[in-house]
């Protein structure tokens, strides 16, 4: 008789995962295994269904079929389990305007059951290296979107969750703030936790992601290493290659010279 192993739950299983938004299917039967521990990046072109499927994924969008889970968690039939498992940047993040940066996080740290100590702490901490201790008496509805994203990026983190979803954490902000943020997510990971981010900036993703998955028009059209991906070019040629798209149609646009 032979031992059967368990194989240890992906961070993120996602299975036939389909949206139509009226005549327009968003996402088009996507299926992705993230392992644990993996730094996992989701790329393709605008439109190509990466947020839809980030929502779905992590309990903020019905999906019309297909599953998604966390760890084994279903996230559709046990929400709240799956929930407290995961850490999310959504796009479009909507805040509290009226609160304060400092007050946000704290909101934020206290509803996922922290410890008034430790939410002061974290707060302090994250304040400080995403460079918002200068505004964190200003209402958040006057940060700037780089600003607003640093906030939502430091309220996925405060509870050290297993796996941490972000939609375009790095978009609008600034070179040294996003260093911080690889920095932090670099260590998530290294500490046995497991992130997925989509990107539209290849050089970052090439960077710090080892897995990497490319989606257009709803599908995923390549998924593996990023070395795998990549295929001895940059990401970015892979990418063009990949979306079908050219890099040089601007070319054509002659009216723009003078
Ligand atoms: N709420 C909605 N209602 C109608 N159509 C939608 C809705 N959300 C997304 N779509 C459509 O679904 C498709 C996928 O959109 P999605 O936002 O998932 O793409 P994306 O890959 O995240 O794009 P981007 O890189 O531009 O952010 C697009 O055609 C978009 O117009």
């Amino acid at each position: 008789m032979t031992d059967t192993v368990a194989l240890p739950a992906p961070a993120l299983h996602l299975a036939g995962l389909r949206k139509a938004f009226g005549a327009t299917v968003a996402v088009d039967g996507v299926g992705l295994d993230v392992p644990a521990g993996s730094f996992f990046g989701l790329v393709g072109p605008n439109g190509a269904g990466k947020t839809t499927t980030l929502s779905m994924a992590v309990g903020l969008l019905r999906p019309d079929a297909g599953s998604a889970a966390v760890y084994g968690v279903d996230v559709w039939s046990d929400p709240g389990r799956a929930r407290a498992l995961m850490g999310v940047l959504p796009d479009g993040l909507s805040l509290p305007e009226k609160l304060t940066g400092r007050e946000v996080l704290t909101y934020f740290g206290l509803l996922r059951g922290l410890d008034g100590a430790t939410v002061d702490r974290r707060v302090d901490d994250l304040l400080g290296v995403l460079d918002l201790r200068g505004a964190e008496e200003t209402a958040v509805g006057d940060y700037s979107t780089g600003m607003r994203k640093k906030v939502g990026v430091a309220a996925a983190l405060l509870h050290t969750p297993r796996l941490l979803v972000l939609d375009e954490p790095f978009e609008a902000v600034d070179p040294v703030s996003a260093a911080t943020i690889r920095t932090m997510l670099r260590r998530v990971v290294d500490d046995g936790g497991s992130v997925i981010l989509s990107s539209h900036v290849m050089a970052v993703v090439e960077q710090v992601c080892d897995r990497v998955a490319v989606i257009a028009d709803g599908r995923v059209v390549a998924a593996g290493t990023t070395d795998e991906v990549r295929g001895g070019g940059t990401l970015e040629d892979a990418f063009v290659a990949l979306v079908g798209g050219s890099a040089s149609g601007a070319d054509e646009l002659t009216w723009l010279g003078r």
